[in-house]
């Protein structure tokens, strides 16, 4: 049996003392032990939850008295003020929020998000950057058995025509077509086509061992392979059913969950070297180094190859994208641009200026595309879209004004949404006044996260 930890049991039993309003207890506790006033339990509560909770004005009132702290937040995002206020005990949450008239400012709660089963964001490659350079290995491995190519045809990927899967919403998906040495052959080397190195198997496939051709390290390489001429006139497909999907909207959306990261990564190098074939600081011819990941201008004395030139690198476009949360926490902002599917609205976003931190740059686009002035500022998470190579950084943000006045070059409309009729979006897709973004957008994620907020009081 494993051991009981004293300190341990000693905060649960503080914890239950607090739940119960055994106020003498409490109190004599926090005297013999002071470390115990700010400690929480499971699921992040604290004392002053438990007391909050259960309507215990007087435990609240002695723990706040010796100096208890207020604001942290449960695993659900909740202050012992947020618990007060949900079981209605009227008097604690005044307490709790100072004995101020009404509801204090909104404040964003501590989350615990988790963009990893976000659509893009699944990596299952290990990137192995330190073989880029390795060009024995690169070309050993262009002609290993094992290793898988990625096909694009201007950036259109290869994929198989059957509906693998369903994505939820009736549409189907599709799956990467895996393609094996011998059958890009034709290709490789060929002017037009770009090869890039995407990174190996997390998982080995065996124990190195020795061969006649020499080492195998037991690592399954994957590349990604480009190519401006019509391969059909040049390869012969392993699936009379493949296709490429044409893209980049909404063909990318329709990927498997899986392979979506992989393409993201492929997409947004392939997209880098077919826009910087040349180098950008003279314009000479380049070279492809590092496996795919860097273009060497071939000018001797070019500038490009003197200090640290990111010109010689794929570039990744930062992108804030924000949940604007109304002053009083209930509504949030939502807006659409002419392109989007008509009853439309998601997140409004903007790219981020040179010198602009992420915060400044949700004020910044908020302000200019809504009217609508934002002071909190949350990150919330992140996601690649490949489109063709920005970096959406998500953010939670709370406005200080709610007048709308719409820049109509940049969307049609903007538009405060109470929280039930987002909830209607999201469950009850026939009855609501409005739709959201497809479930692959980070748009989407940041809207239900703020739903989510809500649960587990
Ligand atoms: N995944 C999602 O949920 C989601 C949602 C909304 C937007 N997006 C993406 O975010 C990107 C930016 O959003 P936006 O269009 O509203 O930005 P935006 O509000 O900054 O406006 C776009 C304009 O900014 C200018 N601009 C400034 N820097 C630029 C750069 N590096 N690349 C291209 N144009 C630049 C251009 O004039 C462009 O027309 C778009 O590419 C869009 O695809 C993704
Ligand atoms: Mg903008
Ligand atoms: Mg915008
Ligand atoms: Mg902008
Ligand atoms: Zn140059």
């Amino acid at each position: 049996m494993a051991a009981i930890n004293p300190k341990a049991e000693m905060v649960e039993r503080f914890l239950d003392s607090a739940g119960r309003g055994d106020l003498e207890r409490v109190t004599s506790m926090i005297s013999n032990s002071n470390f115990l006033i700010n400690k929480s339990g499971e699921n992040g509560w604290t004392a002053l939850m438990f007391a909050a909770r259960n309507g215990h004005f007087e435990v609240v009132k002695a723990l706040l008295a010796k100096g208890c702290d207020a604001s942290p937040v449960n695993r659900s995002g909740k202050t012992a003020y947020d618990i007060a206020r949900f079981w209605g005990h009227k008097h604690i949450a005044m307490l709790l929020s100072g004995g101020q008239d009404g509801r204090p400012p909104y404040t964003l709660p501590g989350m615990h998000a988790n963009g990893e089963d976000l659509y893009f964001n699944h990596e299952f490659l290990d990137r192995l950057s330190e073989k880029r350079s390795d060009s024995k290995w690169l070309t050993a491995k262009q002609t290993s058995p094992d290793t898988v190519f990625l096909l694009f045809h201007n950036l259109n990927p290869l994929v198989i025509s059957e509906a693998m899967e369903e994505d939820g919403r009736g549409d189907s998906s599709f799956l990467m077509t895996r393609l094996r040495p011998p059958a890009v052959e034709p290709i490789l080397g060929r002017p037009g086509t770009t090869v890039v190195f995407l990174g190996v198997e997390k998982q080995r496939r065996c124990v190195p061992t020795t061969t006649l051709e020499g080492e195998d390290d037991g690592l399954t390489a994957w590349f990604a392979l480009n190519t401006e001429e019509d391969p059909s006139e040049l390869l012969k497909f392993p699936d009379p059913k493949c296709f490429f999907l044409h893209g980049p909207m909404p063909g990318l959306l329709k990927l498997s969950d899986i392979e979506a990261g992989v393409v993201a990564q492929a997409r947004a190098v392939l997209a880098w070297h077919s826009r910087y074939s040349f180098c950008p600081t003279c314009g000479s011819e380049t070279r492809v180094d590092e496996g795919g990941h860097k273009r060497t201008c071939l000018r001797e004395g070019c500038r490009s190859l003197k200090g640290i030139h990111n010109t010689c690198y794929p570039r990744v476009d930062p992108v804030a994208i924000m949940l604007v949360i109304h002053p009083e926490g209930n509504q949030c902002l939502l807006g659409r641009k002419k392109i989007f599917p008509s009853g439309m609205f998601s997140c409004l976003a903007g790219f981020i200026e040179p010198g602009e931190t992420v915060e400044e740059g949700v004020r910044r686009e908020v302000w200019e595309e809504s009217g609508v002035r934002v002071g909190q500022v949350h990150y919330v998470t992140s996601q690649p879209w490949p489109m063709p190579s920005s970096l959406m950084i998500g953010c939670h943000a709370v406005a200080l004004t709610t007048n709308i006045n719409v820049d109509k070059n940049e969307i049609e409309e903007a538009r405060w949404f109470t929280r039930q009729q987002v909830i209607d979006a999201t469950v009850r897709a026939k009855h609501a006044v409005f739709s959201l973004p497809p479930r692959q957008a980070i748009a989407y994620y940041l809207i239900k996260h703020w739903i989510g907020m809500n649960a587990n009081l």
